[in-house]
């Protein structure tokens, strides 16, 4: 490791993040007893302007309302550029229940927007007297953002999570597509007459990994817009868990089992990783600090990737 340690990210599961309109009540139960690690309550794009008031009041209820049990709660405020924005912040915190975990900013696009969140945050937290601090979570979703992404993953000791908005960084970035997330038909090579499907958000996801592993905060993906196509979700989220994303968005209930499944590790994996260890711990008995496991070289950066799985299912089993 370089002088510059690597900071650990915070010790919770974000498998899966399951959204919902704050304009659809109706739903918010629903959300609570879905198998989602993180809810967010969502304020931003799945709500009309009309109803952005009302959503607002049915959140700030909600938060204290429902019981969401060991869940990471979450309320997504619209952006920066809105004239909603700092009335989703004060009223958030001065008028919902201490339950509330994290507030997550859309369209984030260098660290001064966070910057401007926690300010916001803080004072109003000093004056009313929270006793717990709010988190925070980001959204990388545009080209700013994503040139900027390090110095937001670097912003504010509340930020917790980044997520990789398929949607709006389409949009932004002028990609030719109206799919939210996964293969895109023109995305492709050719090689003597056969068709080669790349991964068009491969290099926004690594950047983002990157960023986040530097200065602790988890890496997550964000929505997979065809919740009709379960093969086509498990696709993308193996992809994201193979990268380093610790989790992804679910937009239906029924893609929460999909996310669960691809980013909780399966036994086999946890058993494999826990005989690494035990390899090495031999190996360190008898001094040596390489040896072989299933006729492959494990040594001690084994270690550290083996714990990555194995802490995971620690946090399962929690
Ligand atoms: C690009 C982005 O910004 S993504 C993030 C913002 N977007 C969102 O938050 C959208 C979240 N998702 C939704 O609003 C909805 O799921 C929709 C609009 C996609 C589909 O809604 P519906 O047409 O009601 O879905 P559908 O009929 O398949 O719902 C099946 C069941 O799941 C429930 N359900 C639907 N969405 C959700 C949800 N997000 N959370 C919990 N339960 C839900 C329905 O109430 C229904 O329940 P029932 O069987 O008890 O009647
Ligand atoms: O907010 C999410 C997105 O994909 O856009
Ligand atoms: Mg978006």
């Amino acid at each position: 490791m370089s002088f510059r340690t690597q900071p650990a990210a915070p010790a919770r599961l974000n498998r899966c993040q399951l959204f919902g309109p704050g304009s659809r009540e109706a739903l918010f139960e629903k959300m609570a007893g879905s198998a989602a690690d993180v809810i967010n309550l969502d304020l931003e794009d799945s709500v009309a302007p009309d109803d952005k008031a009302q959503a607002r009041r049915n959140v700030i209820q909600a938060i204290g309302d429902i019981d969401w049990g060991s869940k990471t709660l979450s309320v997504r405020i619209n952006g920066l550029d809105t004239p909603w924005w700092y009335r989703d912040v004060v009223d958030l915190l001065e008028q919902a229940g201490e339950r509330l975990d994290l507030i997550m900013i859309p369209k984030v696009g260098n660290a001064a927007d966070i910057y401007a969140v926690d300010a916001l945050v803080t004072a109003i937290e000093a004056a009313k007297g929270r006793q717990k601090r709010i988190g925070l979570e980001v959204i990388i979703e545009s080209a700013a953002g994503i040139a900027h992404v390090e110095e937001i993953a670097a912003s504010s000791p509340r930020l917790q999570a980044m997520s990789l908005g398929a949607a709006d960084f389409a949009a932004s970035m002028g990609m030719a597509t109206t799919g939210i997330g996964g293969t895109q038909e023109n995305y492709y090579m050719l090689h003597e007459g056969a068709k080669y499907w790349s991964d068009p958000w491969h290099w926004a996801q690594t950047a983002i990994v990157a960023a986040c592993r530097t200065h602790g905060v988890l890496p997550v993906d964000g929505p997979f817009g065809d919740f009709s196509d379960d093969e086509g979700f498990r696709a993308q989220a193996r992809r994201s868990a193979t990268l380093g994303m610790v989790g992804k968005w679910a937009i239906h209930p029924k893609q929460v089992a999909l996310a669960n499944e691809v980013f909780s590790p399966s036994e086999k994996a946890v058993t494999e990783a826990r005989e690494i260890l035990a390899a090495m711990e031999e190996a360190k008995r008898t001094g040596a600090g390489a040896t072989v496991y299933k006729g492959r070289l494990v040594d001690i950066a084994s270690i550290r990737q083996a714990q990555v799985i194995v802490r995971q299912a620690e946090l399962i089993d929690a």
